[in-house]
């Protein structure tokens, strides 16, 4: 039998041992599983109680079970949900239960998620919301993902297709009337105008949209700066726990130290790395060598100070802050900047804390313009946002060609759907979705 005709099973809550634990099927076998385990069906979509039983007739568990009958599933197939007392004993008695009927086996990562698309239930988009409503860590992935899960962006680039595909039609109608080339301009003047006001509909979407996709994996703040300064105290200040070593002695720190915060919702990761100078311990001199390729990939940098001397000294891709520390001592007050030296953005004490909640500010305005989600993020992925990009070149590239002929706009209007397609994956290979669906948690 075919994997896919195949019923499959899994474990969809978390990682055991759990008060409960829900285990999903799904397939033409749910039913017959269900009536043997728990001894009858429960009526459709009620929570019922049932003490489940193995082929052996011993006991399992006492549970709750759910069936609900195909099509009108999660999956568009029969779907059963075993709720049982979530220790691994329990599970792993269950799973051979399970697995003891014929063509019943272990789900692969996102294979629930893979059937519910096949069977029409979710677009490629809802489905990669999903799994990104799964990840959410902070109230922003939150919402972006749910807004892609109810198909928000589903439904607009359906419409986008559907437009094109009219426009496509009107133009091709012409070729088809006409006789030696020649098609009437009454026929192509509307389709133009249709294919251009959509372009530009799309253009602005894109426009309004930012950097939403990188909502994903979030925003990399790189703490740097000479030895001494205090950047581990300020880590350990932004994270509120102790996750660095803090001494007087300058060097401290040689590993790179992440921390994952929630600022007003955004997802930020930051991280303190070794004080940079010129040193002859290899240790530090490898510490340093990483510090120096973390706050090259990072996306801003807090470039910390903390005399009144020099302290423009870093030059990567990323925008750099300066930011001077202790200005609790009194030495350390900033002096006026002379010749050749930088006024830093921001005066702080990280051991006191004064100015933290400035830069904290400071930090959630630019994540804001970073992410640029003022108008809700409708883009969630860098995959989405290729293909809209590539629709609105292919509809640029139909207005361009129309001079030469209008069977070339046609090509043009027939890739741009093509690629609107794609992002609803309509016309996707195999291959394409397998790396997709992949990554999606087992249970899902
Ligand atoms: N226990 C449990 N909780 C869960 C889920 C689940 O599968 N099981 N979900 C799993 O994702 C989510 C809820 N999503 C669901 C989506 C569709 C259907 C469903 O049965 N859809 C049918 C019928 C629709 C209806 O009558 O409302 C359909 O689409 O045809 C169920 C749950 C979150 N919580
Ligand atoms: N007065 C004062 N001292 C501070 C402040 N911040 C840090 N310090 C002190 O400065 C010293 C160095 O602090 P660290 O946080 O270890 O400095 P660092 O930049 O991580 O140092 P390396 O890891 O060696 O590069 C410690 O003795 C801290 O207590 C501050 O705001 N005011
Ligand atoms: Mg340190």
């Amino acid at each position: 039998m075919h994997p896919r005709d195949q019923t499959i099973f899994a474990l969809s809550s978390g990682r055991p041992p759990s008060a409960i634990a829900i285990v999903r099927v799904s397939g033409p076998m749910a039913e017959t599983v269900v009536s043997r385990l728990a001894g009858r069906m429960p009526v459709p979509r009620m929570a019922t109680r049932a003490l489940l039983h193995g082929q052996d007739q011993r006991p399992i568990d006492d549970a709750v079970v759910l069936w609900f009958p195909g099509p009108a599933s999660a999956t568009g197939e029969g779907v059963a949900e075993f709720h049982v007392h979530g220790g691994r004993a329990v599970l792993a008695a269950l799973f051979n239960a399970l697995a003891a009927f014929e063509n019943v086996r272990a789900a692969e990562p996102g294979e629930f998620t893979r059937r519910a698309f096949e069977n029409g239930k979710l677009d490629l988009t809802e489905a990669e919301g999903l799994d990104d409503l799964i990840h959410a860590d902070t109230e922003r992935q939150r919402r972006q993902a749910l807004r892609q899960l109810k198909g928000l962006l589903g439904d607009r680039a359906r419409d986008w297709r559907e437009r094109i595909i009219a426009a496509s039609a009107l133009i091709e109608a012409g070729i088809d009337f006409s006789d030696e080339g020649d098609v009437p301009a009454e026929l192509i003047a509307p389709a133009l105008a249709k294919v251009e006001s959509l372009r530009d509909e799309i253009r602005n979407v894109l426009a309004a949209q930012g950097q939403s996709e990188r909502l994903r994996d979030g925003l990399v703040v790189a703490i740097a700066g000479p030895p001494n300064v205090g950047k581990s105290t300020l880590i350990n200040q932004l994270a509120r726990r102790d996750v660095a070593i803090v001494s007087p002695h300058a060097g401290t720190t040689r590993d790179v130290i992440e921390v994952q915060l929630d600022l007003d919702g955004y997802p930020v990761t930051v991280i303190d790395t070794a004080g940079i100078r010129e040193t002859d311990d290899p240790v530090e001199q490898e510490g340093v060598r990483r510090a120096r390729l973390r706050a090259d990939e990072a996306d801003l940098v807090l470039w910390l100070a903390d005399g009144a001397g020099e302290v423009g000294a870093h030059d990567g891709a990323a925008p750099v802050w300066l930011v001077r520390n202790k200005i609790d001592l009194d030495a350390m007050r900033p002096n006026e900047p002379g010749e050749g030296s930088v006024r830093p953005e921001f005066g702080i004490s990280a051991a006191r804390g004064d100015g933290l909640p400035e830069l904290i500010k400071a930090l959630v305005s630019f994540a804001h313009d970073y992410f640029g989600t003022s108008e809700g993020g409708l883009i969630g992925r860098a995959r989405q946002r290729k293909l809209l990009q590539e629709t609105v070149e292919s509809l640029s590239r139909s207005l361009d060609v129309i001079e030469l002929g209008e069977e070339l706009a046609a090509e043009e209007l027939r890739r741009a759907a093509m690629s609107l397609g794609r992002l609803l994956g309509r016309v996707d290979v195999e291959d394409i979705l397998d790396v997709i669906f992949r990554e999606f948690c087992v249970g899902k």
